[in-house]
């Protein structure tokens, strides 16, 4: 895998001295299958997943003092402030032995990738980049049944415009640094898991060699 961050040389406030990450964030749309491909790399590759979505929804359950603001943010499909956002990821970072995470829905806007860049010092190794039609998002979305309380018609076409207006454009600052692998995730899971492994099977040779 190519640079691996090591963490001596990070910004204030981040990890553990020589605590060296590779850290890969995992983007897309709303339901474009960014969990379902992350567990498959985990079984397959011995990442560890960090979901920011799940991440804030544990927040919630914990009755931190920022559960109300997060659990509303959440229901209108508003992106979080960037210090809740990242003080979690870097607390999961730092609480776990592994040195390989895949970060999934993050960063979701320009405040989130400069925040994180400035606070963490972590460059990713690389962007996975899940593209999907709208409309099969929208029919994922609607059949995963999952109890999220921002699965439902009126929070799902917010999240879109979120994601078009404010997500996109950080996919497309690291498109302009070459750092973008792009999947055909309209695609059945398999089928896009086959297309994931051939991004993670040269890096993984990489290491090894
Ligand atoms: N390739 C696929 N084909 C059909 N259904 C899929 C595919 N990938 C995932 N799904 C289903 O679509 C729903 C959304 O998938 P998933 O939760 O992985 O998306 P996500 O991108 O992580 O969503 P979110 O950003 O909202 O958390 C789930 O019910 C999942 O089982
Ligand atoms: N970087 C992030 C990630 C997520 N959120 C909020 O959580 C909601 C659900 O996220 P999923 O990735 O699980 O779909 C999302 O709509 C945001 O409200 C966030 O604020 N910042």
């Amino acid at each position: 895998m190519g640079t691996v961050v090591d963490s001596a040389n990070q910004g204030a406030g981040s990890m553990p001295p020589n605590k060296k990450v590779t850290v890969i964030f995992v983007l897309g749309g709303p339901g474009s299958g960014k969990g379902t491909q992350c567990t498959n790399i985990v079984e397959n590759f011995g990442y560890t997943h960090l979901s920011a979505g799940d991440l804030l929804r544990a927040e919630i359950k914990s009755g931190s003092e920022n559960g109300t603001m997060i659990s509303n943010m959440i229901k209108e499909g508003k992106i979080v402030p960037s210090e809740v956002t990242i003080k979690l990821l870097q607390r999961a970072i730092q609480e776990n032995g592994n040195d390989k995470f895949l970060i999934d829905g993050f960063p979701r806007n320009e405040e989130n990738r400069a925040a994180f860049e400035l606070v963490t010092g972590i460059e990713p190794e690389f962007v996975l980049f899940f593209d999907c039609p709208e409309e099969e998002m929208e029919r994922r979305l609607l059949g995963r049944n999952q109890g999220r309380e921002d699965d439902n018609i009126e929070t799902i076409r917010k999240r879109f415009k979120v994601y078009m207006e404010s997500s996109l454009p950080v996919i497309e600052y690291y498109n302009s640094k070459g750092k973008v692998r792009k999947i055909d995730a309209a695609k059945p899971v398999g089928e896009v898991f086959e297309a994931v492994k051939a991004v993670f099977a040269p890096a993984d040779e990489k290491v090894a060699a």
